[in-house]
């Protein structure tokens, strides 16, 4: 928490930032940012010490990516790295990305993997945990390349959250946290780049035996007890 304040500081100095800031949230900037970082960050060495246990989170826009993860991390003491969190709050952070950023997001494109590879990095990096979700990542062909080249390692476990798109787009719609995409327009164009780029990704990790996929229809705590499943049978998280 006190780092996800930190963060915010330059909003109050900078009115480049806050006018993105504005512009990528509306109103409920601290509510988007509460599902970001989950655990506390700290520097630390566990990464040196231990082998990370990564999970990659997939799913359509509204499929209940970031509300399992929040559970997920609660119960299995994973760090919650959502990456359009962390884009949004590159955004925040008067970065020379800002710009880019916004735009991609209202356009519902992809940023450049490079960038957001590179915040992942930081974050695993800055923290003492060794378990990571990341939550909306690899999002692309290009973005799970640039993760195996730049971190070096693969994920050990998958989550698909499959939902159908009217559920999706129903449950944005309702999300109301003030979010620059969530609106008809944008959410069409995240669905054609969920079909044409992210889908791929699922198509590889299920070819690797990776993939878990979750029916993501039903309510919070029935669909987080199939996830539940998944990670009981981890041993190698104990
Ligand atoms: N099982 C569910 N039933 C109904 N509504 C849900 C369910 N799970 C999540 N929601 C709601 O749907 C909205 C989208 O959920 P969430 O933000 O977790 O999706 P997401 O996959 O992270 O989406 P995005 O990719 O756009 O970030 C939120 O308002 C959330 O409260
Ligand atoms: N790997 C990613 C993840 C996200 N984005 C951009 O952020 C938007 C919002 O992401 P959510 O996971 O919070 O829905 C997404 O539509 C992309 O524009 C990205 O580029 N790469
Ligand atoms: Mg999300």
């Amino acid at each position: 928490m006190w780092k996800r304040m930190a963060s915010l500081s330059p909003l109050v100095s900078s009115s480049k930032s806050t006018l993105l800031n504005q512009a990528a949230y509306g109103f409920n900037i601290r509510k988007s940012l509460s599902t970001g970082i989950s655990t506390p960050v700290k520097h630390g060495t566990m990464l040196k010490e231990k082998t990370p246990f990564i999970t990659f989170v997939l799913g359509g826009p509204g499929s209940g990516k970031g509300t399992q993860c929040i559970k997920i991390a609660q119960t299995f003491g994973f760090t919650h790295l959502s990456a359009g969190d962390l884009l949004r709050r590159e955004i925040l952070s008067n970065s020379e990305y800002g710009t880019m950023i916004l735009d991609t997001i209202k356009e519902g494109r992809i940023v450049p993997s490079e960038v957001t590879v590179k915040l992942i990095k930081k974050t695993i990096e800055s923290s003492d945990n060794y378990k990571f979700l990341i939550d909306g990542f690899p999002r692309s062909e290009e973005n799970r390349i640039a993760f195996e080249h730049i971190i070096g390692v693969e994920p050990n476990v998958v989550l698909f959250f499959d939902c159908p798109e009217e559920e999706m787009v129903k449950r944005v719609l309702n999300r109301n946290e003030g979010r620059v995409d969530d609106n008809i327009d944008t959410i069409k164009k995240r669905l054609k780049v969920f079909s044409s780029l992210n889908l791929p990704v699922v198509n590889y990790y299920s070819k690797r035996g990776k993939l878990h996929t979750i029916n993501a229809v039903g309510t919070v705590d029935e669909i987080f007890e199939q996830v539940r499943a998944v990670f009981s049978v981890c041993e190698a998280m104990k």
